[in-house]
């Protein structure tokens, strides 16, 4: 690490960087002393542990607080890492960072475990102090940089970066929970955070219930329309930006963590551990900040009473309990230290015994090599918040224990709960069950510990940080180099969906179930495609759809579909569903508007050597693949101009070297909700490779899956790089489902 000093002058800056990160905190807190080496230690918290290997991978610079007020860095780099201090005096550490973020924010978005408190006078520091982060943030952007804005102290950021500069791409990450609108509602600047976070291109939360809770609050507060994950947010200069708001879980670096663990030193002092905690035969471990969402009162209730009760003996069972220092200044953290320590110290009075200690309570914070230790001599790790974003405790201790054992119990008020299902998961309120839960755990036979454990390590290899940002941030730029095949992460969503009762596969054809081709009348399903689909098609639980912006006639020449299929033509204009008939009737307005689009545009056509018009139903297309980018461009905008001009306002799309102009606006979106609803289907998956797919996209829930073929910004969760990496899915889709009948 480079030394850092008090910078007398303007801190060192330049708009350099294409990948900015800002959080309230830094990845490392300044803690006083001299030598460059003693004055800073890792950070504390969950988030810092997520992204330090999101930016070691990433060049980019890390905007945030040095942790100390009224001190001013220069720009320093910290582990292959650019670091920008942004300093805060002590009023504004009081009343943005303990006031607001902490007292107001933090009991509020966690579903007033502790009374928030409101003052307007931390409101308006915690304006100021946003303002000063957008301007850190855009100080060091590139010109169409990336930003990505993380957490519930920096809600104002993205719009005010907006507004400064439009160039930017901008992220944003919820990290903790975002409550219902109920508790929401009771924010005195409840739209102000709304229209804060709106200024992002994205806003990642935690579960897909806390996206709902967010698109709840903006219909709500706004009136905006909301359409699956996507939120249509107007803007001044009358165009509709569409603002995505969907869960992105986030995670660990599982492999280092394995790694540590497997470390012989680890190892030795693991055994350490248990031997000074008196060699019981159950070691149960809590590992936390000392933090009221964390439930660690809870627990230790629950096990005082275990052993008042004699269900546990000291002999047998011991607690540890590390409850790390955080936010020692605000007076809720202060009381509940209180309460703790009194705790711990009437459980060891009445219960330890000498060698035998009840609770072994640690108030400090431990590298990460003792973490891993801690969790290896564990056999069981509780976990009992009572509101938590994430946890990634939870999915540390799971990834240490590549010996496949130790019991994980799990509160389901935890975010992890969503993924690591096979953890006992427990209502950490209700310490009757939380105590049967952790007598249960203790006395877990060895082959249930190891079949529940490879079961979460698998699910937690799958979802590794590196996925989580890197799905986060293709969603964002949607570009990033596509891995082949079908991904962990998607194979697990569509085991998901496997089991549904009824299932809707919906699947563009062009680009995705067909390499594309020169002439569209050549384009054929490849015929690993073609078989996967007949055999989805075969299950009457299964609809399987195609979905295209060609004329019904002609994609039924191209794909041969399967009798059973469903078909959606031009855009969603025409359907063929069950009943056989095709549904689209023109009326007399839109024949006439359809003649004079088509002279038009087969006028411009005939300029360009090269250039296609295809009919549709309700349409036209003008195909320019033939031409080369800049002559394809050029006779688009002229068609364009010369439609606008004759007919003003009518529907246009443009796809990869097609202009689309429709007399009837629908788009695929629409057949993808008309196909749902026919379908009966609890859960759809959409695949398509063109923007056109995007309004698909748009409108899948929570439970579906959307994938998109090939690079571009999209809305999908999930990529894949062509028709026979489809084809590959639909076999593992169809594996799945046959498995879960
Ligand atoms: O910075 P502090 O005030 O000392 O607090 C530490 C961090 O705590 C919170 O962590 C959250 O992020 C984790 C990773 O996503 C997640 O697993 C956990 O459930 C959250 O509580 C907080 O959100 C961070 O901003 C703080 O830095
Ligand atoms: O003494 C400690 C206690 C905790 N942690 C780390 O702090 C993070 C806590 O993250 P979590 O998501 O569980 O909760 P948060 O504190 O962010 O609310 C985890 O990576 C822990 O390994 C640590 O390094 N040392």
């Amino acid at each position: 690490m480079k030394p850092a000093t008090d910078s007398e002058d303007a801190p060192l800056v330049a708009p350099i960087y294409d990948m900015v990160v800002v959080s309230n905190r830094l990845p490392v807190d300044y803690v006083g002393g001299e030598g460059a080496e003693t004055q800073w230690k890792s950070s504390p918290g969950g988030l810092v542990t997520a992204l330090e290997p999101v930016m070691r991978a990433n060049d980019g610079a890390w905007v945030g607080w040095a942790g100390v007020a009224d001190r001013e860095f220069d720009p320093f780099e910290h582990d292959g890492i650019s670091i920008v201090p942004v300093p805060l005096s002590a009023d504004e550490l009081e009343e943005y960072y303990e006031g607001f973020s902490n007292d107001t924010l933090w009991p509020l978005y966690h579903d007033v475990i502790a009374p928030p408190s409101f003052h307007r006078e931390w409101w308006d520091a915690y304006v100021t102090v946003n303002r000063r982060f957008a301007e850190a943030a855009a100080s060091v952007a590139a010109d169409g940089a990336v930003v990505w804005v993380q957490d519930y102290q920096l809600q104002l950021v993205p719009r005010m970066l907006r507004e400064s500069r439009p160039d930017l791409v901008i992220g944003f990450f919820n990290h903790i929970p975002f409550p219902a609108f109920g508790i929401y509602s009771q924010l005195p600047w409840r739209r102000q955070v709304v229209d804060g976070l709106l200024g992002a291109d994205v806003i990642g939360f935690q579960r897909a219930a806390d996206a709902g809770n967010f698109s709840r609050a903006v219909r709500r507060l706004y009136g905006y329309k909301t359409r699956g994950t996507i939120v249509e947010v107007p803007e001044e200069d009358g165009e509709v930006r569409h603002v995505v708001a969907r869960h992105f879980p986030i995670s660990i670096d599982a492999a280092a963590f394995e790694e540590l663990a497997r470390k012989p030193e680890v190892q030795e002092r693991a055994r350490e551990i248990r031997r000074s905690l008196g060699d019981p035969d159950i070691v149960m471990l809590g590992v936390d900040r000392l933090d009221y969402t964390k439930g660690i009162r809870h627990r230790m209730k629950a096990f005082g009473e275990l052993l008042r009760d004699e269900r546990l003996s000291v002999q047998q069972a011991t607690l540890v309990q590390v409850a790390s220092p955080s936010r020692e200044r605000v007076e809720t953290y202060r009381q509940l230290r209180d309460e703790i320590e009194l705790t711990v110290g009437r459980l060891n009075g009445d219960y330890s015994t000498l060698g035998h200690p009840a609770i072994t309570y640690l108030h400090h914070g431990y590298p990460r090599q003792e973490m891993a230790a801690l969790y290896l001599a564990a056999d069981v790790m509780l976990v009992t918040a009572l509101r938590d974003g994430m946890n990634l405790v939870a999915k540390e201790y799971v990834a240490s224990r590549y010996d496949d054992d130790g019991v994980l119990l799990l509160s389901e008020f935890t975010g992890a709960s969503d993924e690591l299902r096979q953890a006992i998961l427990v209502n950490p309120h209700d310490i009757e069950g939380l105590k049967d839960a952790m007598v249960e755990a203790g006395s877990m036979p060895k082959r249930e510990r190891a079949r529940r454990m490879r079961a979460l390590r698998k699910r937690v290899k799958e979802n590794d940080v590196a996925n989580w940002s890197a799905t986060f941030l293709e969603t964002l730029t949607g570009v990033g180099k596509i891995a082949p095949g079908v991904s962990g992460p998607l194979r697990s969503a569509v085991a998901k969906l496997a089991e549904v009762e009824r299932l809707l596969v919906a699947l563009d054809f062009d680009g995705t179930l067909a390499p594309i081709v020169d002439r569209p009348e050549d384009a054929r399903a490849t015929e690993r495609a073609r078989a996967a689909v007949e055999r989805l098609a075969e299950s009457d639980d299964t609809r399987i759809a195609l979905v295209s912006g060609r004329a019904l006639d002609s994609l039924k020449d191209v794909a041969s579909p399967p009798v059973a299929a469903l078909l959606s033509g031009s855009h969603g204009v025409e359907l063929q569903l069950d009943s056989g008939g095709v549904t689209l009737d023109l009326r007399d307005g839109e024949l006439t508007r359809l003649e004079q689009l088509i002279e038009i545009v087969e006028d411009a056509a005939s300029a360009a050597d090269g250039a296609w018009v295809e009919r549709k139903p309700a349409g036209i297309a003008l195909h320019t693949r033939r031409l080369g980018t800049s002559a394809g461009a050029a006779l688009q905008r002229t068609a364009r101009e010369r439609v606008e001009e004759a007919l003003p306002g009518l529907p246009t799309r443009g796809g990869k070297n097609v202009l689309e102009f429709a007399v009837r606006a629908s788009d695929k979106g629409e057949a993808v909700t008309r196909l749902r609803q026919h379908s009966g289907a609890d859960a759809v998956i959409y695949v398509g490779d063109d923007v056109t797919d995007e309004d698909a996209f748009a409108t899948l829930e929570s439970d579906d899956v959307g994938v998109k073929v090939g690079q571009g910004k999209s809305l999908a969760a999930y990529r894949l790089r062509g028709p026979d990496d489809v084809a590959e899915l639909l076999e593992v889709l169809a594996e799945l489902r046959d498995a879960a009948r």
